[in-house]
């Protein structure tokens, strides 16, 4: 994996914002898996049938990412792109004449990537050494990884065609979920192609010769650090907790500013990077402790019903009462489809709702958006059921992807290679 150097966010506003993000303005937008707005329980099951033959359609014509469908490129000033290949122009099948004409320019010419090449190009938050360009590499074996500073950057990576795909944290068995990443799911257009689980390894990591009794402050990921709260305080270490971008990050901080009384919650790798030492080994508080994240693309994928996959959703509703959430949970029950997560999020444009005062006008209710992933092929006629009737109870309705499942087995250190079907015919 090559790493290049780290993108930035953007510095003032991001005109592509608005258009990002759904439900703007306070309302609610019925979508279907693309966005469009849609009806009842009939017109989403033929909505679910009509994109399963478009997303097959394109998935047999793509021969750039597998069986990941080539995306439109985005607008080029009024540039006349063509998925023909141009070998079909050049060995002679549009005639003798054709040989010298110039040659079409295709879609990968298109990408502003900074290291173009044959490697798929994948974003991931932090430095080298993160575990997040750990998890991009078991995802994507070989995979040219680029350093984002941030999650949304990440996200913008793929949009803008500066990445192919994006791997990001959504979840950790010790700290629990990765809010942002809930968020700017729903706020960008990417799609859930794939998930992978990466047993998480912490050190504590210092100078060379420093001694533990010599730390005032260890930095590191608010994720990391709660992995591994306790273990610090049972290490009697009398040192203050700071918060820093990513783990790898830390590491390369102390290191670059000749730190001896700091350490950070790193890789090994990290470790080996910034020519830190490790002062203690798997300081995780669990040895267990595994990060989900999931692999995001400009397109879904095909859904499959060879092999196990997931599939993740998220809902809201503008109905009075907590029956809403339970009618949703017993479409997916009443079809024996298992639910793997569920998370609620504060609804970001209507976080607080007030009743009037003929209803005595007190009363402040929070409403949410609910994330669910549930353990279905979107080609199953079972989801497909089971969402046309989750449609019917809410009034905002968005697939974020139906993706294989990672069955790889969750040992201790465990590193192994998955095989999705957008990660094997990627590398
Ligand atoms: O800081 C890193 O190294 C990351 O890749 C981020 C991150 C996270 O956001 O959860 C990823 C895995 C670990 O759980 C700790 C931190």
């Amino acid at each position: 994996m090559a790493a290049a150097s780290m993108i930035k966010a953007p510095v003032g506003q991001n005109p592509r914002l608005a258009c990002q993000t759904p439900a703007r303005g306070g309302g609610v937008v019925r979508c279907s898996l693309q966005g469009a707005v849609v009806g009842g329980r009939a017109e989403w099951q033929s909505s679910c049938a009509v994109l399963s033959s478009k997303v097959a359609a394109l998935g047999a014509h793509s021969a750039i990412n597998g069986h990941v469908a080539p995306a439109p490129a985005p607008p080029q000033n009024g540039a006349v792109l063509d998925l023909i290949p141009v070998s079909s122009i050049v060995n002679g099948d549009a005639g003798d004449g054709a040989r010298n004409l110039p040659t079409p320019l295709r879609i990968v010419d298109l990408s502003p990537a900074p290291m173009h090449g044959s490697q798929l190009r994948v974003a991931y938050q932090g430095v080298p050494g993160a575990y997040s360009e750990k998890a991009a590499g078991k995802a994507y074996p070989g995979c040219d990884a680029i350093p984002c500073d941030q999650f949304e950057v990440a996200f913008q990576a793929v949009e803008l065609w500066i990445a192919d795909r994006a791997v990001l944290p959504v979840e950790n068995s010790l700290g629990g979920s990765i809010h942002r990443n809930y968020d700017l799911l729903l706020r960008h257009r990417l799609h859930i192609v794939g998930e992978v689980q990466l047993p998480v390894h912490h050190c504590l990591l210092a100078l060379p010769g420093v001694r533990k009794e010599c730390l005032t402050r260890v930095i590191s990921h608010p994720q990391a650090l709660a992995q591994c709260e306790h273990t610090l305080t049972a290490m009697g270490l009398n040192v203050v907790r700071e918060a820093f971008d990513d783990t790898a990050g830390a590491a390369e901080y102390v290191a670059a500013n000749g730190l001896r009384d700091t350490a950070a919650i790193a890789s090994s790798r990290a470790a080996e990077l910034y020519g830190m030492e490790v002062l203690a080994d798997g300081i995780q508080d669990d040895c267990g402790n595994v990060t989900r994240f999931v692999m995001l693309a400009r397109e879904p994928i095909v859904p499959r019903t060879d092999r196990p996959f997931k599939t993740s959703i998220v809902f809201a509703h503008d109905k009075e009462g907590t029956s809403v959430l339970f009618k949703v949970l017993s479409a997916f029950a009443f079809r024996d489809i298992s639910l793997t997560k569920i998370e609620s999020r504060p609804h970001r444009h209507r976080p607080i709702r007030l009743v009037d005062d003929a209803n005595v006008g007190t009363a402040k209710h929070f409403e949410y958006m609910f994330y669910v992933d549930f353990q279905a092929s979107l080609a199953e006629p079972r989801a497909q059921n089971a969402l046309a009737e989750v449609q019917e109870y809410t009034s905002f309705l968005r697939v974020l992807g139906s993706y294989p499942m990672d069955m790889t087995p969750m040992t201790a250190g465990s590193s192994s290679t998955i095989s999705s079907s957008d990660s094997s015919s990627s590398s």
